[in-house]
């Protein structure tokens, strides 16, 4: 099962680039950026990587981000995750950034969009893969600063495929952004959320009905609303689900406990994703391999993991066609 995972053609729509921050990097960009890290050594930082929930996770990943300061850091970054999901036949990604993370430290939203869009640039030439860029506003930050952020984005608008919204869920509902959302409807930007990741099915119908997603990220949570699933069923809307990210924050105990066969059995149309690759055990492969191994899911179904990614993605009509053709002619 492996192998075909390792030949199957992969789609990710539900990455975070911070996310993909490996210690050995991490601790490369502090020494190269004069950045005092609060660890000694890689070691102690993979150590830490025991959460109990969103937030304990949110707290490393924050510090962790720190180390990016200047334009090649954005680079740098970018251009390991793709260098690496390349090798693992992913042939179009859908990258999250979070700009206030950086420029709440004084870092020019500029440079890191810069550096990003040259490293998809460089890997798209490279590796022949196809690359989109989400901007994510973080939902514990006020609706001025995603207004802000909105702003800034502005002359970069054709670099960004769509507009999302992550960081702690819980007492931050979608609500709290709709007419940050209205303005970016109005800027012709399609719009994704997270939703349903640890908050209640309540969210994923904000996201739905006040922020009009036209996929939902994570949505797991969704199975305790019985109404709330036979709509995302009958709609067809995409959930982006992350199982190694869901164990790893707890949301379930173990991956056996995952609710992903009920999702499935539900008629919903999912994809698997790897949300934090670095800090949650694995990419695109491992999340695969997992699910694949607790579930004894068949070939088909993997298969259909990508088909499903390959129909949601922010993509021209030329390049879905040519994924569909990958596909069909692989594994
Ligand atoms: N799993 C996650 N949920 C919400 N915000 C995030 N930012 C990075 N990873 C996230
Ligand atoms: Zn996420």
């Amino acid at each position: 099962m492996r192998d075909f995972i390792q030949s199957l053609p992969k789609v990710e729509l539900h990455v975070h680039l911070e996310g993909t921050l490996e210690p050995e990097l991490m601790f490369q960009l502090a020494e190269r950026n004069g950045v005092k890290l609060p660890f000694p050594d890689v070691e102690s930082v993979r150590a830490a990587y025991e959460f109990e929930d969103l937030q304990s996770f949110l707290n490393l990943y924050y510090n962790g981000a720190c180390v990016l300061l200047e334009e090649q850091d954005f680079y740098d970054l970018t251009r390991a995750y793709l260098d690496r999901v390349a090798a693992e036949n992913v042939v179009h990604t859908e990258m999250f950034f979070d700009p206030q993370t950086h420029t709440e430290r004084g870092v020019p939203f500029d440079t890191v969009i810069g550096g990003i869009l040259r490293a998809c640039r460089d890997a798209e030439a490279a590796h022949g893969m196809s690359t989109g860029l989400i901007l994510c506003f973080l939902r514990d930050l006020s609706e001025a600063s995603a207004f802000d952020t909105l702003e800034a984005a502005m002359p970069w608008r054709e670099h960004i495929v769509a507009i999302g919204l992550d960081s702690a869920e819980t007492g931050h509902p979608p609500e709290k952004f709709a007419r940050v959302f209205e303005e970016v409807h109005n800027g012709g930007f399609r719009v994704v959320a997270h939703a349903g990741e640890e908050g209640p099915p309540e969210y994923i119908r904000q996201a739905l009905d006040i922020l009009r997603v036209e996929r939902v990220d994570h949505g797991v949570q969704c199975t305790g609303d019985p109404e709330l699933v036979k709509r995302l069923a009958a709609s067809g809307i995409c959930l982006t689900v992350c199982p190694l990210a869901n164990v790893k924050l707890r949301v379930f105990d173990t991956m056996d406990d995952h609710n992903l066969p009920q999702l499935l059995q539900a008629g919903l149309n999912i994809t698997v994703n790897s949300d934090d690759p670095a800090y949650f055990g694995g990419y695109m492969n491992a999340n695969m391999t997992a699910v694949a191994e607790a579930f004894d899911l068949d070939r088909e179904t993997l298969r259909g993991f990508t088909r499903n990614a390959i129909d949601a993605a922010f993509i021209g009509e030329d390049r879905r066609r040519a994924l569909h053709g990958i596909l069909d002619r692989a594994a």
